[in-house]
């Protein structure tokens, strides 16, 4: 089985490089075509699969495509695809919004699979959420899902409405947890600590309180009343969040991703 990942960005690099290093697929069975010449440049010294600036000279050989660009360059690139690719081959885009229906009409192709990863696949750590067009048989499926699974996990929806609001949840996620991150840095820094204490204190009691909880059947807030003592520090913390409606306002951010990405498959 030969694997195309079209885009070395910061995800088509990251599963292309996942891929390769996977027991499912030999180094030489991934490709990776960019169209940007400083991106070709840069691979060609440190990457340990084939690269391509030309997409006649990759796209042929694939039994599955990956899509990893931007949505707002889809168009064109469907465009240049579409005289090159045969019914046979498997789609497996990661493009946020881009839905179904509109790469098989703009490939005229019916083996599709929309995808939404996160960036900790970078780290092995991803998680995915995916549905495959009807046309994807069970075997094609279970590829399809080993090969996402080679960034971490991943979940089987069975409508795109859910691939938009996994945007909106894990697909933005990350960055949401990073901005608390950084405001706790912020408020560490304010408080006197160097910035190296900051970014220990941060991380260390992020990481420590993820492994908490998944180490246990309890809720968020189960654990939040673990750390809070009546009366106490954490008390204050927690009560001055919910006077200032952090909760809702957190809710709002993850639909916005949400709507955003419901916008993004609207836009031509
Ligand atoms: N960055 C993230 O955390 C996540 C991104 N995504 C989705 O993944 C996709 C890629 O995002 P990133 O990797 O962050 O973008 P990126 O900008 O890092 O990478 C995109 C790459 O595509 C290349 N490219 C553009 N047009 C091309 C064409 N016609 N032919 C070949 N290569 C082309 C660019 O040169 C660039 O290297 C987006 O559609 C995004 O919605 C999904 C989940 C998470
Ligand atoms: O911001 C974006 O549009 C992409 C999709 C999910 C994460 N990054």
């Amino acid at each position: 089985m030969k694997v195309l990942v079209i885009g070395a960005g910061n995800m088509g690099l990251t599963y292309a490089e996942a891929m390769s290093k996977s027991k499912l697929l030999k180094k030489k069975n991934v490709m990776i075509l960019d169209n940007s010449p400083e991106k070709i440049l840069s691979l060609q010294k440190i990457s340990h699969f084939d690269v391509f600036d030309n997409m006649e000279d990759c796209l042929p050989e694939a039994d599955l495509i990956f899509i990893a660009v931007k949505p707002y360059h889809s168009a064109d690139l469907f465009a240049k695809m579409k005289s090159l690719i045969n019914p046979g081959q498997i789609i497996i885009s990661i493009m946020a919004g881009i839905t179904i229906a509109a790469m098989k009409n703009a490939l005229g192709i019916q083996k599709v699979v929309r995808a939404m990863p996160n960036l900790p696949a970078q780290v092995g750590k991803g998680i995915t959420s995916y549905m495959a067009s009807d046309e994807i048989s069970r075997i094609e499926l279970l590829t399809v899902e080993n090969l996402l699974d080679t960034t971490g996990k991943s979940i089987r929806v069975q409508s795109e409405n859910y691939i938009d609001a996994s945007t909106g949840i894990s697909g933005s996620g990350p960055a949401y947890v990073f901005y608390f991150m950084h405001s706790m840095m912020e408020a560490a820094l304010k408080m006197g600590f160097s910035k190296n204490d900051s970014k220990v204190l941060v991380s260390q009691t992020f990481e420590g309180a993820v492994e908490l909880f998944n180490q246990s059947d309890l809720s968020p807030n189960s654990w939040m009343d673990k750390v809070a003592s009546k009366g106490g520090t954490t008390r204050a913390a927690l009560d001055s969040m919910d006077d200032n409606n952090v909760k809702d306002l957190i809710e709002e951010a993850a639909y916005a991703a949400f709507n955003r990405a419901v916008e993004l498959g609207k836009e031509k």
